[in-house]
């Protein structure tokens, strides 16, 4: 693409070639260290980061949360393979590196880059199994949209990030296991008990509604509770604010606010490989 060629010159590592669901906690923090040298060499400007859909956010919040700089850092995707009628990674890619050069873009956090729309990465999603337009901002996440080589910003997130996030990866070894259960009518305890012996440091619970837990889910709080393990609401729906609830103090349930269950997981590895819980874990959550 000589068109990106002109907007930048650019270097390339490739700390992993894999297909995005197949990351797992060794691989996101490899992915985190390479974009950490990447922004500590003085000769880097900005960095964009290739990388699959499907759990593009979480790679995405997870570098808005650890790596401080005020570099730009993009997270850019496909939803068309290279060689469909229309592939959109060849504009999303030059709209990638436009943005990563872009001075507006600075101390914004992570931003994602899709379809001629940029998202914060505390709030994007993907939606959709296949359309073009999967990566969305729902409520909170869109941030600027680009017009030819234009790029208007509307929004700032309003969130601590990168060089506020008080996360430090210097100290942190490896990630903790957090699991994510998913409520529904019927559920039982058993998935909660499997996650507990397996060793989860916390669970996270995509509850119903605003967080609200099956009498499955709530006997799985209760177990993590006796043996001191964080159990965090968040919600199915996808978005919305899960509010505290006087019911929760007792097991000392923790409300995720606003993130999907999947930030909520990628936020609670963070805070616990930073030994946090209780109440300052809540106050994480509630600032976060
Ligand atoms: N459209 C896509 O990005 C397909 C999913 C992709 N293979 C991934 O790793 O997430």
């Amino acid at each position: 693409m000589p068109e990106v060629a002109e907007l930048a010159e650019l270097t390339s590592d490739q700390p992993v070639s894999v297909d995005s669901f197949k990351i797992d906690n060794p691989i996101l923090l490899a992915i985190a260290r390479s974009v950490l040298a990447a922004v500590a060499n003085p000769r880097i400007d900005a960095v964009v980061v290739t990388h699959g859909t499907d759990t593009l956010e979480e790679t995405a919040y997870f570098l808005h949360l650890a790596v401080r700089t005020v570099k730009p850092i993009v997270v850019v995707g496909a939803m068309r393979p290279a060689n469909a009628l229309s592939a959109d990674g060849p504009l999303n890619l030059y709209n990638a590196v436009l943005i990563a050069t872009s001075h507006a873009s600075s101390g914004k956090g992570v931003l994602i880059v899709a379809n001629n729309h940029v998202f914060g990465a505390r709030d994007l999603a993907k939606r959709d199994t296949s359309a073009i337009g999967a990566i969305e901002g729902m409520k909170y996440g869109i941030l600027a949209e680009i017009s030819g080589d234009r790029v208007d910003f509307t929004h700032f997130p309003a969130k601590p990030h990168t060089v506020h996030s008080e996360f430090d990866l210097a100290q942190v070894e490896a990630l903790p296991d957090v699991d994510i259960m998913f409520d529904h009518q019927g559920a039982g305890d058993h998935l909660y008990r499997a996650s507990l012996e397996a060793g989860a440091t916390a669970i996270v619970v995509a509850g119903m509604g605003n967080g609200s837990l099956s009498v499955g889910a709530r006997q799985g709080a209760l177990l993590a509770h006796q043996i001191g393990i964080p159990f965090i609401r968040a919600s199915r729906t996808g978005q919305g604010i899960v509010a505290p609830l006087k019911s929760d103090v007792a097991l000392g349930i923790i409300a995720g606010n606003s993130l999907t269950p999947q930030k909520a997981r990628i936020l609670a590895m963070l805070a616990i490989a930073h030994r946090k819980s209780g109440a300052d874990l809540q106050a994480i959550f509630d600032r976060y």
